[in-house]
């Protein structure tokens, strides 16, 4: 299979990426997050969530962000939605595009969301109807795809049905997340041929997590199954707050570099991005997890 021209990334880091760090950032500086990602040429941009802050804290301040950002047309700003609650809030804050997240791990499922795999699937059916019902696209994420910290091997199997179920509901694309960063090249390729044979490529995307340093491979590797969109996060910022140890994910800086190097267009500026990472890690206090970024920056 041939490399895919173009591809797009979706950039998790305001919400992915902050929802893990455990001292408070302004909406102010979050908005000037996402407003430094939209200058950098991001067209996707996932800038909270509509959750329960007792369970994360850090995105809270979700509906405050949206207020805040600069909407560049043609730029997608979206949000998690777990439940018809969150997807409600989600609307009165302007939202044009919603994600909802299941699990192939039963023990996962119970951590983060605090229902069964099959109870989050039927719990998001009116998110779907709603979500058709005022013209709000819907993105289906599945964690644990290649690991899951409390259960250990995942079926591949269970993957593609979760997966299939999301397609059928009306997801118009399914995230497939390594969520401990913790598969390798050859485990990546066998996800994405079981997966496609029940959802079709052109509707899969890559969240690996670098965990294991792995992420740059597994990106590669699903290039070669023809997957065409992944998501990162700036600076490779964050990790889940219900997979313990588990890093950020892979950093879009980094994935960028990948795809110049291969002649894959993306439409993101290299310097802007690392600007924007830098200016979110020095506000962290905290090293930059992109090696291109920390490369460049050396180099002056
Ligand atoms: C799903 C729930 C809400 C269930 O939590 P629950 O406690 O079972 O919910 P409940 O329906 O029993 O309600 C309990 C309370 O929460 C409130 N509530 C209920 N829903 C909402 C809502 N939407 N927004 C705000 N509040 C809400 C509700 O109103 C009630 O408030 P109280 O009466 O106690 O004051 C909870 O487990 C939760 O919020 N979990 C969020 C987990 C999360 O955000 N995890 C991180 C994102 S997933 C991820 O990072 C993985 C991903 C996507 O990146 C891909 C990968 O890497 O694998």
């Amino acid at each position: 299979m041939s490399l895919p021209q173009s591809v797009r990334l979706v950039e998790v880091g305001p919400r992915d990426g902050l929802q893990n760090e455990k001292q408070p950032i302004s909406v102010a500086d979050k908005v000037r997050l996402v407003d430094d990602l939209t200058a950098a040429g991001l067209s996707y941009i996932e800038v909270g969530s509509f959750v329960s802050p007792k369970w994360v804290p850090q995105m809270a301040g979700s509906a405050e962000v949206f207020a805040g950002i600069q909407h560049k047309p043609g730029v997608t700003y979206a949000a998690l939605a777990p439940n018809l609650k969150g997807f409600e809030a989600a609307l009165a804050a302007g939202v044009k595009e919603v994600a909802v997240f299941a699990a192939a791990s039963e023990a996962f499922s119970q951590k983060n969301i605090n229902c069964s795999i099959k109870e989050s699937l039927e719990r998001f059916v009116p998110v779907m109807d709603a979500a058709r019902e005022h013209g709000i696209r819907v993105r289906g994420y599945v964690s644990c795809v290649l690991g899951c910290p409390y259960q250990g091997e995942v079926d591949l199997q269970q993957v593609a049905a979760v997966a299939a179920e999301l397609d059928a509901m009306g997801c118009y694309e399914v995230s497939l997340g390594d969520t401990i960063g913790v598969g390798t090249a050859g485990q990546t390729r066998r996800l994405f041929e079981t997966v496609a044979a029940k959802v079709p490529r052109e509707r899969l995307a890559g969240h690996f997590h670098d965990t294991y340093g792995q992420a740059l491979a597994n990106i590669y590797a699903s290039l070669l199954e023809g997957i065409a969109v992944f998501d990162s996060s700036v600076a490779g910022l964050g990790g889940c707050p219900y997979a313990k140890g588990a890093t950020g994910n892979v950093a879009s800086e980094d994935v960028l570099y990948l795809l110049d190097g291969l002649g894959i267009h993306s439409g993101i500026a290299m310097d802007a991005l690392i600007a924007a990472g830098q200016r979110i890690c020095a506000l962290l206090d905290k090293p930059n997890g992109s090696r291109v970024a920390r490369a460049r920056l050396a180099r002056g």
